[in-house]
């Protein structure tokens, strides 16, 4: 995990211009006066509250039988099913909007499909126990407790398959899974998809400093971490202390203008993006700081609050993104007053279900520096097309 110690040793060692840090908004808590997303927000933030909570109970006690491997060979744990068998009941008990509508829809990552075999029985049943005492822990929903089919049905009311009409919910339950299991950073990101389009965002970071963790970060003795970021279309993005220990601010993105400044951030797994691409489109920028790895979508809240620059994401050829790792990552850094954008230079098409359709790679930046990093990164990627048929024609 970035600490603040290397926070601070990167302070020492890279000169990095100011930016625009966490601005006082003037008015605390949810963004809302201007908010048609209000409703939606407050109960989006309570439903990421409630599944961190499970997260953080299960992250300090992990043990082996509590992770399995997915058919892809992903890892998945108690508390991705619990987070999402959570959220899931949440929204459906208390989102106005949805319930007046009679129609709940959500596109999420997991599916019960596992625990409903004999063998995965015990998972189910501590997912079970883990979600009830969750519930009780928080106290604010009265006496209630989920049966096993309570569980499997809240976590199936994820199954939808998005598109490009109408409202639904994207969830990932746990994003950055191995971090998660590493005891690393890890965010519960849900997004509210209208039409096609994000217009509501909230990722919990149960183990993202307060402090920034960028290489221009304060020298600070405060290792408290714990934060969440909420945004919603045209109301700004706010992050507040997960434990209520620091009132809501506003927070936008850097405003550094001059690529040589610019700390970039990337995946922690170099699996997950070809960090020799990033290396050479950071070398095109002149940016001197080595890059922030830090895992899920903890990068669009490091970022949303000016800790990075740039985020840069390019995934092995075949890899094929979802919406879900993206969803609530996105608007946290576009009403932050950032742009996320493909290879391409188009914005990310959240409406053709629940993969995400997009000349490779994920780029976020403030819009001084977007055409100069679009730039560098069709640069960086003619360069390496180059260098790959150099060498197969070396082979001939
Ligand atoms: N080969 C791959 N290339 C790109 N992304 C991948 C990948 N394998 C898994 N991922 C995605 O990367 C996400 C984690 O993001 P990051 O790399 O920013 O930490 C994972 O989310 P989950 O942990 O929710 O499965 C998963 O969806
Ligand atoms: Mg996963
Ligand atoms: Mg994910
Ligand atoms: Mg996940």
């Amino acid at each position: 995990m970035v600490n603040e110690n290397t926070a601070q040793e990167g302070a020492l060692k890279f000169a990095v211009a100011p930016n625009s840090k966490m601005r006082s908004s003037g008015h605390e808590g949810v963004p809302s006066s201007a908010s048609s997303y209000k409703d939606d927000l407050a109960v989006a933030i309570r439903a990421v509250n409630l599944a961190s909570q499970l997260c953080q109970a299960v992250q300090r006690n992990l043990l082996s039988k509590e992770t399995q491997s997915k058919a892809d060979k992903s890892p998945v744990t108690v508390a991705d099913y619990g987070s999402q068998a959570l959220v899931s009941w949440v929204l459906q008990r208390e989102s106005p909007v949805d319930r007046a509508a009679g129609s709940f829809s959500m596109v999420a990552e997991e599916d019960s499909e596992d625990l409903r075999t004999e063998d995965g029985l015990p998972m189910l049943e501590r997912i079970t126990q883990l979600v009830n005492e969750t519930i009780a822990a928080d106290g604010t929903f009265g006496p209630v407790t989920l049966s096993k089919d309570d569980v499997l049905t809240a976590i199936d009311g994820g199954s939808s398959p998005g598109g490009p009409e109408g409202r639904h919910w994207v969830l990932d339950p746990i994003d950055g899974t191995r971090g998660f299991v590493r005891g690393d950073q890890y965010a519960v990101a849900l997004g509210l998809l209208e039409n096609g389009e994000v217009v509501v965002g909230v990722l919990g970071c149960p183990n993202l400093p307060l402090a920034s963790i960028g290489p221009n970060g304060p020298v600070s003795s405060d290792n408290s971490v714990g934060c969440l970021f909420a945004a919603s279309k045209g109301a700004g993005t706010i992050t507040h202390a997960m434990d209520g220990s620091r009132p809501a601010q506003r927070v936008f993105v850097s405003e550094v203008s001059d690529s040589k400044w610019a700390a970039f951030c990337e995946s922690y797994e170099a699996a997950h993006s070809r960090q020799d691409l990033t290396a050479n489109i950071a070398r095109i920028l002149g940016v001197s700081a080595p890059p922030i790895r830090i895992d899920s979508q903890c990068k669009y809240g490091a970022m949303a609050r000016g800790d990075a620059v740039i985020y840069l994401r390019f995934p092995h050829a075949g890899y094929r993104e979802k919406i879900w790792d993206h969803a609530a990552g996105s608007i946290v850094i576009t009403e932050a007053g950032g742009e996320v954008f493909d290879a391409a230079g188009k914005p990310l098409d959240f409406s053709k279900g629940r993969f995400l359709d997009l000349e490779h790679g994920i780029i976020a930046t403030n819009s001084h520096l977007k055409d100069a990093v679009l730039a560098a990164v069709q640069t960086a990627i003619k360069e390496q097309q180059n260098v790959t048929k150099g060498e197969s024609s070396s082979h001939l």
